[in-house]
Formats: structure tokens, C-alpha cells, sequence
């Protein structure tokens, strides 16, 4: 998989570098490149923002440096990318986001500030490509940066080859669209507090049963519309007791 992220701020994207992901691209499970947006501005001041129509707080980010910007990033393989944008404005990531996203073979970030981009740069880069604006959650931050690196982690820990141990990847949470149950590791006990005993009977089925109950437990008091929204037969009847 091609990364590819533009930014004002590139040195945000720095823990790309690191650990598991940085690993990744070691490896070639991804190449990443990360460019910065004033590499497109033309005027001495390298402006990449003017006052908004129509007026109102802030700026917003001009359509023709932007509009250079990917021009040139996406314009380098005959393939096309699937543009993201993160936005507060924008549908919700989830799991299944990514998990869609983990067969693309090239993502390019968009990543905007303070008001957000001129909407003709949306509009003009669909008419080339897939383009999704996508929220990580109902909040605003800065800019979009901190978005891109949660959603790049997201993706590319579902890399074949990227994680340790793939089964873990597979019993995440929502991967069965409920939230994980607690996990426990050495010492048995830990100031008075022991590990439930069925971890330890070595009864695989009944283990299996306790963790369901678990993260239904907690899906039920956290997240109840995620028990709403399973498909019909995914609760069995041995849950329904819970
Ligand atoms: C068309 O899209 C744009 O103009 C994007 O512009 C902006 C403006 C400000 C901040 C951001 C960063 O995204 C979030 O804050 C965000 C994403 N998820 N939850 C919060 C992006």
C-alpha cells in the first residue's frame, strides 16, 4: 500500500516513522510520503489561506494551491487514489472503514486547517477520483493531521504482515460488533485482586463463554446501540440469558 499525506505541518506525521508503523514501512508493507502544501504556494509570503466569503471567524484554504497540491501527489502512478479527508463535517470512520480502506492500494490524506478547504477542491478531485470526507469523531481539532495518523494506524495494523500476531487483529473489538472484554496477564494476584478463576480452569469453552459475557456486559453498559444495531442472528441463544 502508497501513503501518501499533504500537510502544512509535515513534521506532524513523524511517528509514521515509528514502531509497528515504522516497522511496516521496513518491511515495504507500505510506503508513506509526506509533502508539505507550501511546496505549491507561489508568493513570497507561501500564503495557503484567505479570508472566507461570504465573511465570518477565521480562514479558509485556497483552492488553487491546494488544487496544484494533488494534481501533482495523485497524479504520479496511472492508478488513482482514494482522497481522505479528515473533517468534523465528515461520515463517521469505524472499523469497517478501514477494514474497506485495508484493500486500497494507495490512500492520499488531505489534511486541513483552520477553517477547513475550499469545497471546490473536493468538487473538482471527485470528478477524478474517490473522495471521502471522514470524521474520527465528533469533536474539532486543529487540523487534520492527528485524524490522518489515527486512520493510517487503523488501516495499516490490518496489513498482512504488519502485526505480530493477526489474530489479534481479528478478535478486535466490533470485529464481531461488540467492545472487547477485560484482559488479565501475570501476577495471579495483584494487590488482593485475583484473576477471575476461569481464566485459569484451562476450560477453553467455558473461557470462550465468560469473555461473550463479558463484552456483552460491557457493550451493554458502554455502547448499547451496538447490541441494537448486531444483525439478528449474531446473538445466540445462550447470550440472550445475559
Ligand atoms: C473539506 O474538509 C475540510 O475542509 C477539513 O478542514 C478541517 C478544518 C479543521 C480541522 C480539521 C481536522 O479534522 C477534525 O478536526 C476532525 C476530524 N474528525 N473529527 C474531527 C479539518
Amino acid at each position: 500500500m502508497r501513503i501518501d499525506v499533504i500537510t502544512i505541518f509535515p513534521d506532524y506525521l513523524n511517528p509514521l516513522r515509528e514502531a509497528l508503523l515504522g516497522k511496516a514501512i521496513e518491511r515495504e508493507r507500505i510506503s508513506v510520503g509526506v509533502h508539505d502544501l507550501r511546496d505549491w504556494t507561489h508568493d513570497v509570503h507561501r500564503a495557503v489561506d484567505d479570508s472566507p466569503y461570504g465573511g465570518g471567524p477565521g480562514m479558509v484554504m485556497k483552492p488553487d494551491v491546494w488544487g496544484e497540491a494533488l494534481d501533482e501527489v495523485c497524479g504520479v502512478q496511472d492508478a488513482t487514489p482514494r482522497l481522505v479527508v479528515p473533517t468534523p463535517a465528515g461520515r463517521p470512520f469505524e472499523q469497517k472503514t478501514a477494514v474497506r480502506w485495508s484493500q486500497d492500494p494507495w490512500l492520499v490524506f488531505a489534511c486541513g486547517r483552520y477553517e477547513g478547504i475550499d469545497q471546490r477542491v473536493i468538487d473538482d478531485a471527485a470528478t477524478r477520483m474517490s473522495v471521502e470526507e471522514v470524521s474520527i469523531g465528533d469533536y474539532v481539532l486543529v487540523g487534520g493531521e492527528v485524524a490522518a495518523l489515527t486512520m493510517i494506524e487503523a488501516v495499516v495494523r490490518l496489513l498482512p504482515g504488519v502485526l505480530g500476531n493477526p489474530l489479534s487483529a481479528e478478535q478486535d473489538s466490533f470485529s464481531d460488533g461488540l467492545l472487547e472484554g477485560p484482559c488479565y496477564t501475570r501476577p495471579e494476584v495483584w494487590r488482593d485482586r485475583p484473576v477471575p478463576d476461569v481464566l485459569r480452569s484451562g476450560n477453553h469453552a467455558a473461557i470462550a463463554r465468560w469473555r461473550r459475557d463479558q463484552a456483552l456486559e460491557r457493550t451493554y453498559h458502554r455502547r448499547p446501540e451496538l447490541l441494537a444495531a448486531l444483525p439478528e442472528g449474531d446473538l445466540d441463544k445462550a447470550d440472550r440469558k445475559q
